[in-house]
């Protein structure tokens, strides 16, 4: 079991990387959408404000860039383990089923290729309309630490999508007024069954592990769009569309414990009895929906250590990584808050590993 740090496209530096190795990381998790635009958190979007433009034709996914960024992290003694999301400019027609569909899917193809040829062993992926959606960050962590929090009740309004966005990012400016009709979840699934049994085997052809995120918030629909894996036990129906290792999760621990159904340890032992998970997003949190907030790893309603347990008793041997924390109060509130993560992360694996 390994440590590592997941780092969005701006936070891709060489200060970064060394913060990573001086926490004890091994492996780095790397986001190549240029979301938020440097703005922090996960904002909640809406008709007139989202994460920004999502990039067309982006240089960063070629062979060239993907080794150059290999390296860069190699020279400072780590590994570069999965990239973290598609972006939405690549594959908005997949998870819409529009016109461009299947260019979409052929550029896809080469991505997953590149990916294997610089020896990336991962992709993540949310497959979603709305993404990660209605978080508002409030000081309710321990200590009034600011955390992303979520209440169906008192959060932003669910208004629908406005054409040309998707995954709260915009891919065209010019689409025509209106809105994105809803979506079921059903009709979800299809297009999800389409997308794995296209591009799995060429994942499989490359050594490349696709590595599904399950929905957060794991509502069964956000903004009028379906959701897919909103309950433990719809990561089986996923893996079961097309039995490969290729076909991986990407096994988000306080996505998971928000949701309503199952319990956290049953799916960590059912999966990674499965050797299904790619890698791990180790965080925690207190509630589940349509209410709960993000906390520090060590303050949730997971046994962080009895769940390390779980994977090491299935002989799990894949990165952990704190995903998103608290921002804790500091002149660096970001990395204080993943100093804080990785050292209990460190001191738990060593624990874990060396029983
Ligand atoms: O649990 C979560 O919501 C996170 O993992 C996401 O914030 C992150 O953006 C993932 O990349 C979603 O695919």
């Amino acid at each position: 079991m390994k440590l590592g740090l997941g780092l969005y496209r701006d936070r891709l530096t060489k200060d970064n990387f060394q913060f990573a190795k001086q926490a004890g990381c091994t492996h780095i998790v790397a986001h190549l959408v240029d979301y938020y635009n440097g703005v922090e958190g996960l904002p909640s979007t809406d008709k007139d404000r989202n994460m920004g433009i999502a990039r067309t034709n982006d240089d960063v996914w070629s062979y060239e860039s993907l080794i150059a960024l290999k390296k860069s992290m190699n020279e400072e003694g780590l590994e570069f383990e999965a990239i973290e999301n598609f972006s939405p400019a690549d594959w908005y027609d997949i998870l819409m089923d529009g016109p461009t569909r299947n260019a979409q899917i052929e550029n896809l193809k080469m991505i997953i290729r590149n990916v294997g040829r610089a020896g990336i062993p991962i992709i993540g992926y949310n497959f979603s309309i709305a993404g990660v959606w209605g978080h508002v960050n409030r000081p309710v962590a321990r200590g009034g630490a600011v955390t992303a929090t979520f209440n169906l009740q008192e959060g932003p309004e669910e208004t629908p999508i406005p054409n040309g966005q998707i995954w709260n990012m915009t891919y065209d400016f010019n689409a025509p007024k209106g809105c994105i009709p809803p979506i079921s979840s059903a009709e979800l699934w299809e297009r999800l069954e389409r997308f794995l049994k296209e591009l799995i085997p060429v994942a499989e052809e490359a050594g490349v592990r696709l590595a599904a995120h399950p929905d957060d918030p794991p509502m069964p629909t956000i903004r009028g769009y379906g959701r897919l894996v909103n309950q433990p036990h719809l990561y089986q129906k996923l893996l079961d569309i097309a039995p490969s290792h290729s076909n991986a999760l990407e096994f988000c621990m306080g996505t998971i414990q928000e949701m309503t159904d199952g319990n956290v340890y049953e799916a960590i032992d059912q999966y990674s009895k499965q050797n299904a998970i790619g890698y791990v997003h180790f965080r925690n949190v207190i509630g589940k929906v349509p209410n709960y907030q993000e906390v520090f790893v060590d303050e949730g309603d997971i046994d962080m250590i009895k769940a390390l347990r779980i994977f090491k008793r299935n002989k799990f041997d894949g990165v952990f990584i704190p995903d998103h924390t608290p921002q804790m109060t500091c002149k660096a509130p970001w990395h204080a808050g993943m100093a804080y993560a990785l050292g209990y992360m460190k001191a738990a694996l060593s624990i874990v590993n060396n029983e």
